[in-house]
């Protein structure tokens, strides 16, 4: 009988196929007594040695298929290895026991991942997930059964497990798997990200049903949704496959945009950039045909880690994303910390409004030592390509001055050391704060560029914290109040001859596109993944013609009407 189950959409896409159950092996070993301990602390150290051997080819296989960010993973996989509270606690227990190797490993690895899996610590709990693989690869050694079974599926399928290990997805074969179902996880598990690299559709947390999926079941995954249909009907089979055409048509339609220029139907051109955290992202911005990065939150170099990161450090990483972009425009932003983003490692005062207390630019004006190692490291990548400083919650013209007060003196010091720096360099704003949005004609005057950063600014502009659900109504991007102090800081922009992008979820956001750019917006950037839709959008709608319904638009009473018109609108310009 036909039933249904919902979980994650981790990755997008739809697959239609027999199940194939990946029953990872549920073994227990017994404890048995053995003759000679020496003997079985050795037959443990071949066994670690052998993974090793695995892990290494595993690695260069995933560096070549999804790339080096991608392989790191085993790199935590191969210092496991070497972990002296495993191998060693494991031989301890062999020798002192006089126990058998299998026995010895499941008990040290075992108590491990009930620490970690017990800590309050997603990182930590992750881990875990690195420590029953790697425990599971050796065990499987010991046991001489294999434990690359998932390598081995040829017939195309959906794959249904309890969870993935980052191992298992690396070794799947993209032609065979069409997709996979796993019963816990997050959209930011390993597997998850894994799928979205691979672009292989994925549903996770569909619970312990989905456990029970039989081998050779017929499945849809409907990943767009997050709907798994166990044993579908025939009318269903053909509902489903009609809108898995319609999907892939469109992602290949979608894919013909990749290297052109985004331009509207009256030949208006505006540019398409994508919001980066992490070095990791890169590979989605080429994926998706970003024309620059209109956003690189710095503050997660900061946070995932436990002190400081040093100048040279983030050096390496800025000079590197100026590279790999190629003379690409790319949009630093300086440390937004405060609000709901904490350093586990810097006790800062606390603050019964963190949103309107000391974050971002504010934190980084009060802390100069931190702020100068940013700047420093930042002028010193800039001679590796296009690169544009952007500072974050700007409220009024003096935080804009002392900001440039100090990378003008660090400039200074870095050409007395005969440290070169590009002279190109652009220095512009986050506009999130109203009063900076009001005051927009004066600000324009003293920085190179504007970035609305939407997120807080309606948040602020709404007195609606972003964070709390209660009041996740008030998300209004397209209410009056918004739209016009959007319009006033792109006219301000205008105006003085500087360009003007957006780079809160709004310049992704299909219902505002086309009054950004009808109201001028000259770049948009969102999540890689919304580009290509942006695109083909762009390419159908006159500028001409919205610049028209401007006026009209802004006249309008609230959200919900502003919304309606843009969609009618819409879907005339594309019928
Ligand atoms: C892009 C923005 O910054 P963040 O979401 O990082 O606060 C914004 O506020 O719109
Ligand atoms: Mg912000």
């Amino acid at each position: 009988m036909t039933q249904r189950l919902t979980g994650i959409a981790a990755s997008p896409g739809i697959a239609i196929a027999k199940a194939f159950q990946l029953n990872h092996i549920q073994y227990t070993p017994a404890s048995e007594k053995v003759a000679d301990a020496h003997q079985e602390a050795t037959r443990f150290r071949q066994a670690v040695e052998e993974a090793r051997q695995e892990l290494e080819r595993i690695k260069t296989m995933t560096e070549e298929r999804m790339g080096a960010d991608k392989a790191e993973i085993f790199e935590a996989h191969l210092l496991l290895l070497e972990d002296p509270d495993l191998i060693d606690a494991v031989i301890e227990n062999i020798e002192n026991d006089e126990v058998n190797a299998e026995y010895a490993l499941d008990q040290v690895s075992g108590g491990f991942i009930e620490v970690l899996s017990s800590m309050d610590n997603e990182l930590l709990r992750e881990r875990a997930a690195d420590v029953r693989d790697v425990a599971g690869r050796i065990m499987s050694l010991l046991r001489g059964v294999s434990y690359a079974a998932i390598s081995a599926i040829h017939e195309p399928c959906v794959l249904v497990a309890e969870d993935l290990t980052p191992s298992d997805t690396a070794q799947l074969n993209p032609d065979a798997v069409l997709g996979f179902v796993t019963v816990v996880g997050s959209r930011t598990s390993h597997s998850a990200i894994m799928a979205r690299s691979l672009e292989l559709p994925a549903i996770v947390g569909a619970g312990e049903a989905a456990a029970k999926i039989e081998t050779g079941t017929m499945i849809i995954m409907d990943a767009l949704e997050g709907t798994v249909i166990i044993d579908p009907t025939e009318e269903e089979l053909e509902t489903y496959q009609a809108r898995k055409e319609a999907y892939d048509l469109r992602k290949k339609e979608l894919r013909k945009l990749l290297d052109q220029p985004t331009v509207s139907a009256d030949g208006h051109r505006v540019e398409l950039a994508a919001n980066i955290g992490s070095v990791e992202d890169l590979q989605k911005v080429f994926a998706n045909g970003a024309e620059g990065i209109g956003l690189f939150r710095t503050e997660f170099l900061y946070m995932e880690r436990n002190s400081l990161p040093s100048e040279e450090e983030q050096f390496q990483v800025y000079k590197h994303v100026l590279e790999r972009m190629n003379g690409k425009p790319v949009v630093i932003r300086t440390l937004d910390i405060g609000g709901d983003k904490e350093l586990s490692y810097m006790k800062l005062a606390a603050e019964s409004n963190p949103f309107l207390g000391l974050r971002a630019v504010r934190l980084c004006l009060s802390k100069q030592d931190l702020f100068r190692t940013q700047l420093r490291a930042l002028l010193r990548a800039s001679s590796y390509g296009q690169l544009k400083i952007m500072f974050p919650m700007i409220a009024v013209g003096s935080e804009l001055r002392e900001a440039k007060r100090l990378l003008r003196e660090e400039q200074e010091k870095l050409a007395q050391e005969g440290i070169s720096v590009s002279a190109a360099i652009e220095v512009g704003i986050m506009i999130e704060v109203p009063a900076a949005a009001l005051a927009a004609d004066l600000l324009a005057k003293e920085v190179d560029f504007f970035s609305i950063g939407t997120n807080d600014l309606i948040q602020y502009t709404m007195a609606a914290d972003r964070m709390n659900e209660n009041v996740s109504y008030l998300y209004q991007p397209c209410h009056p109040s918004v739209l016009r102090l959007i319009r006033m800081v792109i006219e301000a922009a205008n105006r003085e001859g500087k360009w003007v992008g957006m780079c809160g979820e709004m310049a992704g956001d299909e219902t505002a596109i086309p009054i950004l750019l009808g109201m001028g917006l000259h770049e948009f950037s969102m999540s890689a993944s919304s580009i290509l839709p942006a695109r083909a959008l762009i390419k159908q709608l006159s500028r001409g013609e919205w610049v028209g319904y401007i006026g009209e638009l802004l006249s309008m009473d609230s959200h919900e009407h502003i919304q309606q018109f843009v969609k009618q609108k819409i879907r005339g310009d594309l019928s």
